[in-house]
């Protein structure tokens, strides 16, 4: 496998870079093609994909480099629009590797489906003849998607519960059925509501209630994926900041927010920075992940920190993440989008549970790169300076403008849009 460790990438051309990436990953014509086209989703395929479509949108599309997982080398394709993310990841993914790399595992991968029954004439009795009949319901669910338990997936396990019991209202009682499924490598949303909606009418005739939504539940707590870092004190060490110093500054920016909303929110952002343009870039459902993983860091009842960082006994730094992860390599998107079928070739990913292993582990760097900058110089020198680009652009810079205006502007310290119009007024005379 080639090493992920590319130094001074970020220093080559766009056409540099990807030479280098044709030679590392021997990548083929159409490969090479794609990532260079413009036009990768072609319109016609775009008009195939969503309704009512003009055009296609497009993002930046970088690699993440150093990343060390369970000791595999991979580059991380990641589709974002904000500055100093990628660079911000690969900073970490640096020291982490020096550091014996990311650990992770994922124990269980199952997709839940929900079966809303409402109006039974006996709630517990109906609760009690599901539980009877499990397996009947196990099987006609497997029967309505064949070919994933061809596959080795399907129907793994079968649960009901009432809700809001002691409730007169007609509307809030209910009895909620769920079916956990292995989906193998897909994120399996189709395939659930399928199996779903097919047995729906076998629950309405066991339950003597009605049936009324039969979907995908995105709160995916039993797809499970957890990343792990330990960091000698040393590899941490940055400018003036001893390496112990900016440790216990990670770890009092994480106390902060697992006991504020208000700064856990914004914490959780900066893991999402570094989550969303993987699954993007792969051609997954980035809201499916998104509400699921914020919804997992509050399920103490209060919403927290998606990570844990504390010291071990001999003084590291201990970075730990685990969130629901509901990814496929194939289905939805991810073999139709030319640069989603890319980004997965070029990580050699060979299973849904590899790659969400590999997003947590993405999204533990990009807490640790954000905490580290915030505990030491601020966010604003690192950020801003890559961030000066986008801004000299903002304020009507073009071409060669480009570089002079957003070095003036960091030289001058003094990162807005309107120091930039002023700039580049300067620059035209
Ligand atoms: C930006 C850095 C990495 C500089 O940090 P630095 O220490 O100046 O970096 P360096 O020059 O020592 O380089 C170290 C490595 O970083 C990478 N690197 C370095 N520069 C580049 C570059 N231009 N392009 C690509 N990669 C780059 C590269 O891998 C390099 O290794 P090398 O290959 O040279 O041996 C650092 O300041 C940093 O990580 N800052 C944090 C940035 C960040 O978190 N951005 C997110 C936006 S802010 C936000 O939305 C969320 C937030 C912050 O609010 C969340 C929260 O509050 O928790
Ligand atoms: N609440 C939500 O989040 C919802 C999300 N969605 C969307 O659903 C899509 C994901 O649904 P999903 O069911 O994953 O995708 P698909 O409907 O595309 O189904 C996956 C397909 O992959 C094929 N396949 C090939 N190899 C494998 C393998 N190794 N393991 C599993 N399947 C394999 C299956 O083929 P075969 O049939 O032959 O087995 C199946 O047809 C996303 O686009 C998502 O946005 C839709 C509704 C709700």
């Amino acid at each position: 496998m080639t090493s992920s460790r590319i130094p001074g990438f970020y220093n080559m051309t766009v056409e540099e870079r990807r030479a280098l990436l044709r030679e590392a990953f021997s990548l083929t014509e159409a490969e090479t093609q794609n990532v260079s086209d413009a036009d990768a989703l072609t319109v016609g395929k775009a008009d195939n994909m969503i309704e009512n479509v003009i055009g296609t949108y497009q993002l930046p599309f970088g690699l993440g480099l150093n990343f060390l997982v369970n000791g595999k080398e991979y580059v991380v394709p990641m589709a974002i629009e904000e500055a100093s993310v990628v660079a911000s990841a690969s900073h970490i993914a640096k020291i982490v590797r020096e550091a014996g790399g990311f650990q992770t595992e994922s124990k269980e991968r199952r997709m839940i489906g929900q079966i809303q029954v409402v109006g039974c004439p006996d709630f517990q009795e109906a609760e009690q003849q599901i539980l009877h009949q499990k397996e009947l319901l196990m099987k006609a669910a497997d029967d309505a998607y064949p070919s994933i338990v061809r596959r080795g997936g399907g129907v793994k396990d079968l649960d009901v519960r009432i809700l809001n019991e002691e409730d007169a209202s007609s509307y809030s009682k209910m009895l909620v059925m769920h079916i956990y499924v292995d989906t193998c490598d897909a994120m399996g949303a189709n395939m659930i509501n399928t199996m779903v909606e097919s047995i729906a009418p076998i629950v309405e005739e066991i339950t003597k209630g009605k049936v009324y939504l039969r979907i995908l539940s995105n709160y995916a707590d039993r797809s499970l994926a957890t990343a792990k870092c330990v960091i000698p004190p040393h590899l941490l060490q940055t400018g003036t900041f001893a390496g112990e110093e900016v440790r216990d500054g990670v770890i009092h920016a994480y106390e902060f927010a697992a006991s504020d909303p208000y700064r856990a929110v914004t914490h959780n952002k900066g893991i999402m920075n570094g989550i969303d343009p993987v699954v993007i870039a792969t051609g997954n459902d980035w809201r499916a992940v998104e509400a699921g993983a914020h919804a997992y860091a509050a399920r103490n009842g209060h919403y927290g920190s998606m990570t844990t960082w504390s010291k071990d006994e001999e003084g590291n730094l201990v970075g730990e993440i685990e969130l629901p992860m509901s990814v496929g390599t194939v289905g939805g998107a991810t073999r139709v989008h030319p640069l989603a079928d890319f980004s997965l070739s070029i990580m050699h990913i060979e299973s849904a549970e590899e790659l969400a292993q590999v997003i947590v582990a993405v999204g533990l760097a990009q807490n640790l790169g954000a905490l580290k900058a915030l505990a030491t110089d601020g966010i604003q020198k690192g950020h801003m300076a890559l961030h000066s680009r986008s801004v000299a652009i903002a304020g009507g810079a073009t071409g060669e403008m480009i570089d002079v205006i957003a070095k003036q502007l960091v030289e001058q310290q003094e990162i807005r849009v309107g120091k930039a119009e002023e700039l580049v007024e300067q620059y035209k005379k």
